[in-house]
């Protein structure tokens, strides 16, 4: 049994995902303190992400922590973790998933269907941005940016018609019943890796790799794993369009689904679906990068 410090962001969604970890390794035996800090990402609140520096700007604090032996794991949302970590560092673990989809978060509105023309709603994410688009041209799509709790008050406050933001982080701070709505797949497919967590390590620490062996959900690494590796191929950003979503059909099958918005063309958009057997990791990521493949071959461009 060992101590083990982790390193997490100070947002209350990030709190609840490094607690969430710490009980579980709690339950293994395991000691466990978490050490708060503040990223970059959480200081920039006027800007859109995609202008800044993107998702790394979440991450890389965090990875300095780890660096300096100040802490030993550090846990993320999927979602926000590059596709490739830097050198000395590794994916130690993937958790079992929450709801991977988006949600339409409204007061006075049921569904997206019931907006009026013109709408505004609430989003500076440019993969729902495009898929809003496609659904309802006419709507107005106006940035909204922050924390969970920041979004959900400047759409109290007026802002917004609607919003929409992950189910997940709703559900994980005992918000989802501000969810209207809950989009399938179909309609707005989600990001590679949304609903799932992942816990870094720095890659000469075997000792914790094994520690957090019993944490691992291997069905959410494969759909993970095909995923990201679609955003791996298309050179994915957060300043690309880029959906992926990946179902366990069970059998060993799963089945890839990705989608491809142009970020400067309107409406424009791609996409791919495949269904094949992919029982590890490896094969997995090649079912994605077969995904990301037949997207580009239906005109979508690498970022
Ligand atoms: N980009 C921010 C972010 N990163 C992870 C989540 C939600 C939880 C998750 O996907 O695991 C969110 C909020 C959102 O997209 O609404």
């Amino acid at each position: 049994m060992s101590h083990i410090v982790i390193a997490t962001r100070e947002s209350r969604l990030a709190l609840w995902q490094a607690e969430h970890v710490r009980d579980l390794l709690q339950e293994q035996g395991h000691t466990v303190e978490l050490l708060g800090m503040t990223t970059r990402g959480d200081q920039i609140l006027d800007r859109t992400l995609s202008k800044v520096g993107g998702k790394g700007l979440f991450v890389k604090e965090l990875e300095l922590a780890l660096e300096e032996g100040r802490a030993d794991i550090a846990v993320h949302s999927l979602k926000d973790v590059p596709m490739e970590l830097p050198e000395g560092f590794e994916l130690a673990a993937v958790l079992e998933r929450e709801d991977a989809r988006d949600a339409f978060v409204s007061p006075n509105h049921a569904r997206l269907e019931d907006l009026p023309e013109g709408a505004v709603v609430g989003t500076s994410s440019l993969r729902r941005t495009v898929l809003l688009r496609a659904l309802r041209p006419d709507l107005r799509i106006e940035p909204l940016r922050g924390n969970l709790d920041t979004r959900l008050r400047k759409l109290d406050e007026g802002h917004y018609a609607a919003i929409v933001l992950a189910a997940a982080g709703l559900m994980r701070l005992g918000l989802a019943s501000r969810i209207r709505t809950v989009f399938e797949p179909e309609q707005m497919l989600p990001a590679a890796g949304q609903g799932a967590l992942g816990i870094e390590i720095r890659a000469d620490r075997p000792d914790l790799r094994e520690a957090l062996a019993p944490l691992v959900d291997m069905t959410t690494w494969r759909r993970v794993a095909a995923e990201r590796a679609v955003s791996r191929a298309m050179g994915g950003s957060c300043s690309m369009p880029l959906a992926a979503f990946v179902q366990d059909l069970g059998d060993g099958h799963l089945h890839v689904r990705a989608a491809w918005g142009d970020a400067e063309q309107a409406g424009a958009l791609v996409r791919a679906e495949l269904t094949d057997v992919a029982t590890d990791l490896v094969a997995a990521e090649a079912l994605g990068t077969e995904a990301a493949r037949r997207l580009q071959a239906g005109g979508a461009r690498l970022g």
